[in-house]
């Protein structure tokens, strides 16, 4: 049998507080591939992982081990925890899966391999800088449509592929309150760009991402134990990693592949964590929209960096929160570099 692609290029890192039964159904995707499995809240509980698939595991010791006085920059008893992952990766590229997301199927009833349709995204370019109404015209059976200026067919690279979800929607507490059935059902055939210059609400559900030129900015911030806010770890990251892709001439794409989101998690424990992102958020997206990174710093590092010192400035006087996140963010690039000399 052929190998599956980039199997020993690609690491799969899954943050976990339950059980890993639903690795069962991506076994035929997944086993080729080496599993990151990031194990939060209690370190003496033991979680069983299914046999037949090569894996790491690591829990909050393991964490508090590696990281030393710098353990801190990594969140406890939140889905946040996965970034570790990233950062101890020693692969190109990564894929990020919850533990309630599994196999979809398509319209013809077919199992979706997701991972496989994320790499198809990363190998293939993004179109940041002029949109095509066709979608994605790498996929086969389109291309760019008339008017597309044949000198930006070339694309950028990708560094970001951003899956979707069948059944549960990734929907914030309020949302979740006042449509506690509502299920998405529509399989929308689609990969495209998110233009430069446009935010967008990254979900760390069904994530792949280029680690070599991105992962830096994957933090995932300063969430749940001792934090004022959660669930929105993803979100941080995506507006970071989004300023970066802009900055470095580099491509997200939404849409394809989807998964099934089988647990909704509780709206009230939601709004507990969220609550606080609701309002922030009113102000912290204006700051990332008008922030504009220096042309002096072209790696993700020196980005990132710069982005730390300008969260520092430009948001400390929202929370002081946000001054222990911007020594957060500078702590886990210093913590990156040690792990990946
Ligand atoms: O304290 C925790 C809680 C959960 N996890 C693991 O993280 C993922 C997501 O958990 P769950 O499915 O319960 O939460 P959702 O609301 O569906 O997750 C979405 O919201 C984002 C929260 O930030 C998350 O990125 C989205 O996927 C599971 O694998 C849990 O086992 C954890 O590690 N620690
Ligand atoms: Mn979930």
């Amino acid at each position: 049998m052929a190998p599956a692609p980039l199997s020993d290029q690609l690491d799969i890192i899954i943050p976990t507080i339950r059980a890993l039964d639903f690795l069962e159904q991506w076994r035929p995707f997944f086993q080729p591939y080496h599993l990151i499995i990031v194990q939060d809240g209690d370190p003496t509980k033991t979680i069983s992982v299914p046999e037949g698939f090569d894996y790491e595991l690591y829990n909050r010791n393991d964490i508090e081990r590696i990281l030393g006085d710098k353990a801190w920059c990594i969140s406890f008893k939140d889905s946040a925890c996965r970034c570790f992952g990233y950062m101890v990766s020693k692969k190109k590229y990564v894929y990020t899966i919850d533990d309630d997301c599994f196999v979809a199927k398509n319209p013809s009833g077919e199992d979706i391999n997701a991972l496989e349709q994320h790499i198809k995204n990363l190998l293939t370019p993004s179109t940041p800088d002029f949109f095509n109404t066709l979608y994605d015209p790498y996929a086969p059976g389109a291309d760019f449509v008339r008017g597309y200026p044949f000198s930006m067919r070339e694309g950028k690279p990708t560094a970001v592929s951003h899956g979707l979800w069948l059944n549960i929607p990734d929907y914030d507490a309020p949302t979740q309150m006042v449509k506690p059935t509502e299920r998405n059902e529509r399989y929308v055939d689609a990969v495209m760009t998110i233009p430069k210059g446009t935010l967008f609400p990254m979900c760390g559900m069904n994530l792949a991402f280029d680690r070599d030129a991105i992962g830096p900015a994957m933090y995932f911030g300063l969430m749940g134990e001792g934090q004022p806010w959660g669930r929105y770890d993803d979100m941080w990251a995506g507006w970071c990693v989004k300023k970066i892709t802009d900055h470095l001439d580099l491509g997200v794409k939404t849409g394809l592949p989807y998964i099934w989101h089988s647990k909704a998690s509780n709206p009230f424990v939601n709004l507990k964590k969220e609550y606080k992102g609701i309002f922030w958020q009113e102000e912290i997206i204006p700051f990332f929209q008008k922030l504009t990174l220096s042309p002096d710093n072209k790696d993700v590092f020196s980005c990132y960096l710069e982005l730390a010192e300008k969260v520092r400035s430009g948001l400390g006087h929202l929370d002081p929160y946000f001054t222990k996140l911007a020594d957060g963010m500078v702590a886990w690039i210093e913590c990156w570099k040690k792990l990946n000399p």
